[in-house]
Parts: C-alpha cells; structure tokens; sequence
C-alpha cells in the first residue's frame, strides 16, 4: 500500500475501479517522498476545479470541436503541466516535453490503460457483444493484442497485404482520372473539404480490403446503396461518440435520447456488416482448400487460425474498422495541402519517388524501403496535424513529473496537438519542414502520433502504407 497513501493524502477522495486496478499493476515503485523539494499534486496549476461549470463553458464555446486549441491555450497559460482540467466527472494531469513523456511510457507496465471510450462499452453491453482490444484491459486486452499483432503489425503479414493495398491505391488515381478527364478543360479544382467525404470513402475500402478481403466497390462512379449505408452508419458511430466522452451514456439510455439511440443504431449496423463478410468468407472456405490457401485479408487469417473465439475475431475486426475510418482520410488531405502550399517540397518528393521507382523496376516492397523524404514527410504532417490530439495513461505509479507528485490511478493526458505546435520542442515549429526528421538531431518522444509501446495503435503499419502508397501513386 506504500504507493497508495501519497496518492490517498493528496487527491483525498477514494480511487475509481479503473485507479484501483491500475495501482494493482504495479511492477515496480517509486517512493515520491524519496524525491527531496518536489511539490505536491495539489500544487499543480489547475484549469478550475467546478467540473460541472467546466462542462457548460465547453458547451457554450463549442469547445468540443476546438480541444486542440484548448489545451495549446492552457499549455500557454500554465506552463508545461496542469491538472484537474475537470470535465463533467473527469480529470487529469497534462503534459508535453518529451522528458515528461519518456518518464510515463517508460513506467507504463505490462497492460497499459487508457481511458475508455463508454459509450462504446455500452453498446457491447447492451447488445451482448464481446469487447475487442480497443476497449478491453489486463490479460483479457493482452491475450487478444499478440494475437492480432501476428496478423495486423508483423513483417511477414505486412508484406501480404501490401499488393491488396497497392491495388486500391492504383485505383484511386485512376478514379481521380476519369474525373479530370470527363471534365471539359481536363482539370479538376477540388474543394478540399467536400471532397473529404470521398477521401474517407476511399480509405475506408483500402481498410477494408486488408480487413475483410473483399472491395466495398466505394471507387465505383455510382456507389451501391450497401456501401453507402455503411459509410453513413460509420459517420453517424463517429459523430454521436464525441458529446457521449462527457454525457454519461448510461445516463442517455435511461432517458431513450436520440443521441443513444442513433448511437445504436449506427454500431448495429456496423456489426451487421461484419457478420456478411464473415459468412461470405466462410462460403469462400468451403468452396475448397486452394481458396483456403490463397491470403484473403486480416479477418479470414483470424478465422482460419481458430485461435481466437469467433465473438472476439468479430468485435476486433470491427474495432480495427472503426480505427481506421478518418484517420488516415484526415492526415493525407493535411498532406496534400502542405504539398500545395510548399512546392519545393512537393518537387523534391516527386524525384525522390520517381528515381525509386525507376531504380526498383516498380517494386513496390523496394520503393518503400528507398523512400525517406516520404516517411519524413508523413511523420511531419502528424506533428502538425496529428489525429488524435492527445495520448492517455493511468498511472500505474507515482511519478514525479516537472517537479510535482503525481500518483498511481491519475489519468496523465500527452498533449500531442500542442507538442507539435511548441517552439520549446520543435524550431519553427508553424513550418512544414519533413526534413527535420532526417537530421541526427534528438528526436526521441517527440513521433507520438501512434502512441507508444504495447498499447501503441495496431493499425500503424497498415496505416503508414496506405499513407504512402496513396502519395506514390498520386
Ligand atoms: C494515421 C492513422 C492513425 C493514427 C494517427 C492512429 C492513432 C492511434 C493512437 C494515438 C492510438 C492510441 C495509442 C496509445 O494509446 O498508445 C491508436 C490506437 C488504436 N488504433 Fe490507431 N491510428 C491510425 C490508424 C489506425 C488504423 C488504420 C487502424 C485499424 C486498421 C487503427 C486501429 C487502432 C486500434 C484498434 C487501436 C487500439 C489499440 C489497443 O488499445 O491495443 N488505427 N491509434
């Protein structure tokens, strides 16, 4: 109980299940009195401490929306850690330096927590679904992760699902080229954000193909209505989550809110969706051992492996879809964008692809290992844009971060949005410069954007080679 008191004594309240089990998984102590002249929790400057007051400001501002700004803003204000920045019932500790940030990863442990995303947990709960790694914890979260991590992140399975990405990347510019030449002037002047629609429809059937081992048909110049139903629910899953991270969804049910209920509706029919690709994949076996043979994507890997519960293999993949939609869409319109406005850049990357090729005779295994401006260039538009603003950690001991106790169970917020925006951490940081990551300068803790460690995004390489596949191509 040694870690516990200090962490008592300060927050004088009791620990939530989530703390408590957080603290249970200690693998080693810190004793922060140890620390001579560091500070207590509560002397960490604070946004306020009326969480429900914090709540209404967030509503009434649309805050929601403009959270980057929001913790650039208070990262401004109170220096490079602050707490309690209460919402509703939630709080937290937040930091930015990298020191800071190598301290926490480095005492994460063996099954690292984030914050959960209930909403998500509810809806399982309700419809009696299995939980999948993004929302599990502990062993059950563990046992999952290296399984999938076999099929999703793994060298051998990479280079299996890199021709099913290289294809629907091709087809993507072919896509984009019977637009321009269907036009009457054969060009095309794109509104960037009405065309993030068709973006994301575009990498949600790359995913997909990996995932499901069968095109969603979302390049077709007409969109079949199954397809766009998906598209839709998927939208819909998204856009409902955001008010219910602060909204007890609990709370939502009891009173049949819309919010719940379309909440609902849209996961019901994603989960659907993954049943069809799951009998589809299932007829596709029985049709004989050769088809068994051939690689058809993420989910029939799973399923033929039988390793996995067959209620698991679903709420995984779903997961795994669910992970992927924007994500990547978001990062390469903000690429494309920095190109635009940086031409010099743009040229640069273009030799650099164009002498890969020629030199690889279109291997594309080879071109992506010969390509560093292009990495350099994915890493720097995550540092200026990254997707998730912000990464998150329990605690699972008391750490003494810029001088200040922090103890087991707080929930310790990275703020990614403002790492990349900080001329303390990156020169000129307002510049789109992706050769700042080619240089021997320290760059350690400072590529965040997938996380870190065991918990890091499982989608990573699936996304960093779409991400430059779709930029090859173009
Ligand atoms: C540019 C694209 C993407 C970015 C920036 C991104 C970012 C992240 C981040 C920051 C996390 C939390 C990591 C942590 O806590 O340390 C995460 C987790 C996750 N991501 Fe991604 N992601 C991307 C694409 C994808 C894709 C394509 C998939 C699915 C194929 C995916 C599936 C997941 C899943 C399932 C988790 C939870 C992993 C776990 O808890 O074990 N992500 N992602």
């Amino acid at each position: 109980l040694a870690h516990l008191a200090p962490c008592q004594r300060v927050n004088s309240r009791p620990l939530c299940d989530e703390q408590k089990a957080s603290s249970q998984n200690l693998t080693s102590k810190i004793l922060v009195e140890s620390v001579p002249g560091a500070l207590p929790y509560h002397a960490i400057p604070s946004t306020g401490k009326n969480g429900w007051l914090n709540l209404l400001r967030f509503w009434k501002n649309d805050e929601f929306r403009n959270f980057h700004h929001v913790m650039l803003d208070n990262f401004k204000k109170y220096g490079p850690i602050y707490s309690r920045e209460r919402i509703g019932k939630h709080e937290s500790v937040n930091i930015l330096f990298p020191e800071d940030i190598a301290l926490l990863f480095r005492s994460e442990g063996l099954f690292p927590r984030r914050r959960r995303i209930e909403a998500w947990v509810k809806h399982r709960q309700y419809r009696n679904h299995s939980l999948g790694i993004f929302l599990k914890n502990d062993e059950e979260w563990r046992t999952d992760r290296l399984l999938l991590n076999k099929e999703v992140m793994d060298p051998p399975a990479i280079r299996k699902f890199l021709p099913l990405l290289d294809v629907v990347a091709a087809d993507f510019v072919s896509y984009v080229y019977r637009r321009i030449t269907r036009s009457t002037r054969h060009s095309m002047t794109a509104d960037i954000s009405g065309d993030l629609f068709r973006y994301a429809l575009e990498l949600i059937g790359q995913s997909c193909h990996v995932l499901y081992g069968e095109r969603l048909g979302l390049l077709d110049d007409n969109l079949n209505a199954k397809s766009q139903q998906f598209f839709t629910a998927i939208e819909q899953m998204l856009s409902t989550t955001v008010p219910m991270l602060y909204i007890p969804p609990s709370f939502l049910k009891l009173i049949n809110a819309k919010l719940w209920r379309d909440h609902i509706a849209a996961w019901d029919v994603i989960f659907e969706h993954a049943d069809v690709c799951i009998h589809n994949i299932y007829n596709k076996f029985r049709q004989g051992p050769k088809l068994q043979k051939q690689y058809s994507g993420i989910l029939a890997e799973l399923l033929l492996q039988a390793k996995m519960p067959l209620n698991n293999v679903k709420a995984n993949v779903t997961e795994l879809m669910a992970g992927s939609v924007d994500t990547t869409a978001v990062p390469l319109l903000f690429m494309l964008f920095e190109l635009a406005r940086n031409p010099s850049i743009q040229a640069d990357l273009r030799e650099e692809i164009v002498s890969a090729y020629s030199q690889a005779q279109g291997d594309m295994a080879k071109i992506l290992n010969t390509t560093p401006l292009l990495k350099a260039a994915i890493k720097e538009t995550l540092r200026m844009y990254p997707v998730g603003i912000m990464l998150q950690r329990y605690l699972v001991e008391d750490l003494v971060l810029q001088n200040y106790h922090v103890p087991a169970g707080t929930l310790v917020q990275v703020g990614l949005y403002p790492m990349g925006r900080s001329p303390d951490i990156f020169s000129r940081p307002e510049q789109y410069q992706p050769e700042r990551w080619l240089t021997k300068e320290n760059n350690s803790f400072k590529a965040l954007a997938f996380g870190f460690g065991t918990r890091q995004c499982i989608g990573r390489r699936i996304a960093e080679l779409e991400m430059q596949l779709f930029l090859i191509h173009v």
